[in-house]
């Protein structure tokens, strides 16, 4: 880490929010309240169970002996349900209770901060206290011991008590995440075992058949009872989890709130010192993250829900078609869910030999079936079409939100990472939209159908198989949390393996030249592989749920069949309604894995998604269609009171209190060291970035409140690094010009010393120039992208160190374009120069040196000033090129300046 940014550091401790850690208290409350209502109506209708059967139902004795008289002679059956319920009340309870003193101390161990501090999410600077005291070395929080204090200045005092205890005591040997594994087992453990057992009691309930009313009102409190029983294990274990997931919600709360009163103190202090309103966000060098301009951006998680709901909203332009679908969908379910029905009673009738009924319910269900294979494949057919279209709409969504981005946004992050969103990520997300809305829709409808049908046939037998739907819905609920975060860190180095590869091969003939083949291929390597692993475990985890599900689902066959078995011996079921139970069963299973897989899947995508939305949402800072629209320009520039960093480099300042005007039609030279500073004003000229502080002014306006995109209209750049599309040079001459004559090309081509070159190539200026412009000389280049810029006419132009990279010949052509185009007048220009030729010309000289400016005026204002740096420069370059042979005039002039100056400036 490196060293504090003092301006940034709040003189006191940051407050920590109790609203927050007050709200998830509450929440925390709230939770294991509902837990104990949910037990206690549970232990209520055992009792009421018991009571019914056996107090109301012995001799109608109501006193208490009465009722001391009925416990000693009870049925176990009622009495083991009573004790259950108030077992399941004390253990699920307390194990709940744990759970939350648990999440209290995991928001805060040291591991979360060094982790969130890791991640750039808490910058030490601004975010961690100890004692209620800013850390004093820089950010040492993430690789030192940030000891209790932290947790200390995290927590309400009270609370520590909580958190310190099972923090001390097993903090070493025993992660946070493995008490909440271990934890959640127990309770899945014993609801199922608890939820098995209600079961297996209520189907076999004795009945005393001479109260009938008794017995009647006895079913009822049995049914619900059960019933009930299959919902709460949900609720039991839903609860439980949340609870212990509430140091999530804790430590977000915390960190969250850190971060925001210290973001909120620096867009104050930023405040004082800028008229140019608050910044927000982070500054911060983390790579990868989502930033703007004015730093790192909060990426909303997006969960199974929340993207369903954008997948959905992405389909909102397709309703005729899903209208279609959705028809196609409700008469292939409907017909679908009679089938078992009649293959049921086919059987029935087999058995009976009614021939006739038999033949008539044959011919209705190849109707049937026949009716929902056509309606399934419309279905498909509709539902496919769509997905495909919602993957074009999200790939166009996604492009437009990355091309938008601030360029400090590029700064921290590469095209690998950003191709692998818009291939990868895009594919993931968009894949189970081809066939998850229907497949979604089709088996909630089958198993809601299902359920129904089931409880029609016998409610008993249906009671008996629910009771492995929970701890499959449970274990199923667990797995999907787990992989998708698992998965979110796969795709997050597919995504660096993609950055490797397109690094590698971006910069081929460096990796050839350097023979470092070797290396680039461990570098991918290592990436796939750590993906694979991730990969694998996840397979293991699937494999694993699977297996378990399917024990629980072939357990619950071998109930339905021997529980059903003994109804049809007794004549209280048919033979055919046992087989259509099987079957309806057989599809409510179908259904459940299949809305399973739905919903694996959508955890996967939600991974992806998470990538893709975050860019797609995420509006740049500077955005380049907002404020006032210039139609000219006069061309005067100053820069008041100019600073600026970048972002992934927070602690070095690059541009320190600069002033500096430019009137309209001038030349300013800018010169300095390597490192200077000086393509940085150019970046800030071109509103690439905004100052951290101070103003920029254009024509008098502030740039801030111009209309980018028609400011860049009336500007011009040509950069150190020219960049080449991979099509043809007239079309990267017009790049982004609609209307064009031929003859202003040529014309521009002509005039940057471009036109000879172009003219011999067999294919004139529709030859292709390759990718960045491989095909092309450095020289021919930057000719093209000075042709490139003139075309526009801009009235400022900014050149930066345009000639910097070239052999003296290409040089000279290209100085030779350039100094016609100074010479022409009537523009501003903006010069990073490179030639002392260039700068003696210009008509302020501006020499940069560690982001100040320390020297301005003519070339003679500034030779005037005896041992003035300028001066010095120019001193010692006649020295050296007199004790030089100089052969070519150009030399001469072309002496470096850079290197002189720098030499200077170091001597100085
Ligand atoms: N995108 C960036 N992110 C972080 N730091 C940067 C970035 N671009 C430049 N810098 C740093 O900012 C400082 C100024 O760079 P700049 O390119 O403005 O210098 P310069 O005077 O133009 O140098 P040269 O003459 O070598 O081009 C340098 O220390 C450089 O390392």
């Amino acid at each position: 880490m490196g060293g504090k940014k003092s301006g940034y550091l709040p003189e006191t401790p940051v407050f920590l929010g109790t609203t927050n850690v007050n709200r998830a208290r509450q929440q925390r409350q709230g939770h294991i309240t509902l837990l104990i209502v949910f037990f206690s109506i549970d232990l209520l209708l055992a009792s009421l169970l018991f009571t019914t059967v056996h107090l109301w139902s012995a001799d109608n004795d109501f006193t208490l002996r009465g009722f001391w008289i009925l416990l000693s002679h009870f049925s176990t059956d009622t009495l083991d349900l009573v004790l259950l319920s108030i077992l399941r009340l004390a253990s699920l309870s307390g194990l709940a209770y744990i759970g939350s003193s648990l999440a209290w101390s995991e928001g805060v161990t040291k591991e979360r901060v060094q982790e969130k501090v890791r991640a750039g999410k808490v910058q030490p600077n601004t975010d961690v206290y100890t004692n209620g005291k800013p850390q004093t070395n820089g950010g040492t929080v993430g690789n030192s011991n940030p000891s209790v204090g932290v947790r200390e200045a995290l927590l309400p005092k009270k609370d520590l008590k909580i958190a310190k205890h099972p923090t001390t005591i097993y903090e070493e040997w025993f992660s946070g995440s493995s008490k909440k594994d271990v934890l959640l087992f127990v309770v899945f453990l014993l609801c199922t075992v608890f939820q098995a057992y209600v079961g297996a009691k209520c189907v076999g309930f004795y009945f005393d058949v001479q109260h009938r009313l008794f017995n009647v009102r006895a079913e009822i409190w049995q049914g619900i009872l059960m019933g009930s029983t299959v919902l709460w294990i949900n609720a039991e274990s839903t609860t439980v989890t949340r609870v212990v997931d509430s140091n999530r919600v804790l430590a977000r709360a915390l960190f969250l709130e850190a971060k925001r009163a210290a973001s909120n103190r620096r867009d104050s202090q930023i405040a004082i010192h800028s008229n140019d309103g608050p910044a927000t966000g982070q500054p911060s060098s983390q790579e990868g993250a989502l930033r703007g301009d004015k730093g790192v951006k909060e990426e909303a998680e997006v969960g199974q829900t929340s993207y369903l709901l954008r997948a959905l909203s992405l389909a909102r332009g397709e309703i005729l078609l899903l209208s279609c679908a959705f028809f196609c969908l409700a008469v292939s379910s409907f017909s679908s869910l009679i089938l078992p029905n009649y293959q049921g009673r086919i059987l029935d009738h087999v058995i009976q030999r009614a021939v006739g009924l038999f033949k008539r319910d044959v011919v209705l269900l190849i109707v049937f079936s026949l009716v929902t294979g056509l309606f399934e494949a419309v279905r498909n057919l509709c539902f496919a079409v769509v997905g495909k279209r919602v993957l074009k709409t999200l790939q166009d969504k996604l492009f437009t939100g990355i091309i938008i981005q601030d360029i400090a946004y590029f700064d921290g992050t590469t095209s690998g990472e950003l191709t692998s969103r818009l291939t990868n990520d895009v594919a993931s997300m968009a894949e189970p939209v081809n066939w998850m809305l229907s497949a979604l829709l089709r088996n909630f409808l089958a198993l809601g159908g299902g359920f129904l049908m089931c409880f029609i046939i016998s409610w008993k037998l249906s009671m008996l198989a629910f009771t492995t739907m929970a701890p499959i819905m449970q274990i199923t609920a667990v797995y999907s949390r787990w992989s998708r975060e698992l998965n979110r860190k796969r795709y997050a180095l597919l995504a660096e393996a993609n950055s490797a590869a397109a690094e590698a091969l971006g910069n081929i003939r460096t990796v050839h030249a350097f023979s470092t083949e070797d290396v680039e291929i461990e570098r991918f390597k290592s990436k796939t592989f750590a993906a694979m692993q991730k990969g694998v475990r996840d397979a293991f985890a699937y494999a694993g749920a699977v297996a378990i599900n399917d024990w629980l689902d072939l357990g619950a066959s071998v109930l339905i069949l021997w529980y059903g078995g003994v109804l049809v011996m007794n004549n209280r079921l048919s033979a055919g309604k046992l087989i259509t139970f099987q079957l309806y069963w057989n599809q409510i299973q179908g259904a459940y894995k299949g809305i399973m897989s739905v919903l694996m899947s959508l955890t996967r995508a939600a991974g992806a998604a998470q990538r893709v939305l975050s860019l797609v949402d995420a509006l740049p800072d500077i955005d380049p269609n907002a404020g006032t629209m210039v139609s000219s320009l006069e061309g005067e520039v100053k820069l008041e009171d100019v600073y600026f960093y970048y972002q992934m480099r927070p602690q070095n300042p690059v541009i320190c209190g600069i002033n500096l005007e430019v009137d309209k039609g001038q030349v300013c030279a800018l010169v300095g060291r390597s490192g200077g500073g000086k393509s940085t004003i150019v970046h800030l000229l071109m509103r690439f970035y905004d100052p951290t502080q101070g103003r920029i002014l254009l024509d008098g306006w502030n740039l801030r409140d111009l209309n980018l995109k028609s400011v860049h209209k009336h500007m011009g750049l040509v950069a150190q690094d020219t960049q080449m599309f991979a099509c043809s040079i007239e079309e990267n001459i017009t790049y982004g010009l609609p209307h064009y004559h031929p003859e202003d090309v040529e014309e521009a081509a002509r005039y940057a010393n471009a036109h000879d070159f172009i003219s011999r190539f067999p294919e004139g200026y529709a030859t292709r120039v390759g990718e960045r412009g491989v095909r092309l000389s450095g020289g021919q280049r930057q000719r093209i992208a000075i042709a490139r810029m003139l075309l526009r006419r801009p009235k400022v132009l900014l050149l930066d160190e345009a000639t910097s990279s070239l052999d003296t010949e290409s040089e000279a052509l290209v100085q030779q374009a350039l100094d016609r185009l100074i010479g022409e007048g009537g523009r501003t220009i903006i010069l990073v120069a490179h030639r002392l030729s260039t700068v003696r010309n210009a008509d302020n000289i501006a020499v940069l040196d560690k982001g100040s400016l320390v020297e301005q005026g003519t070339h003679e204002q500034l030779l005037e000033r005896k041992s003035g740096v300028y001066e010095r420069l120019v001193r010692r370059q006649l020295h050296k090129t007199s004790n030089r042979i100089v052969e070519d005039p150009e030399e001469e002039d072309g002496a470096d300046l850079d290197t002189l100056l720098e030499d200077d400036l170091s001597q100085a």
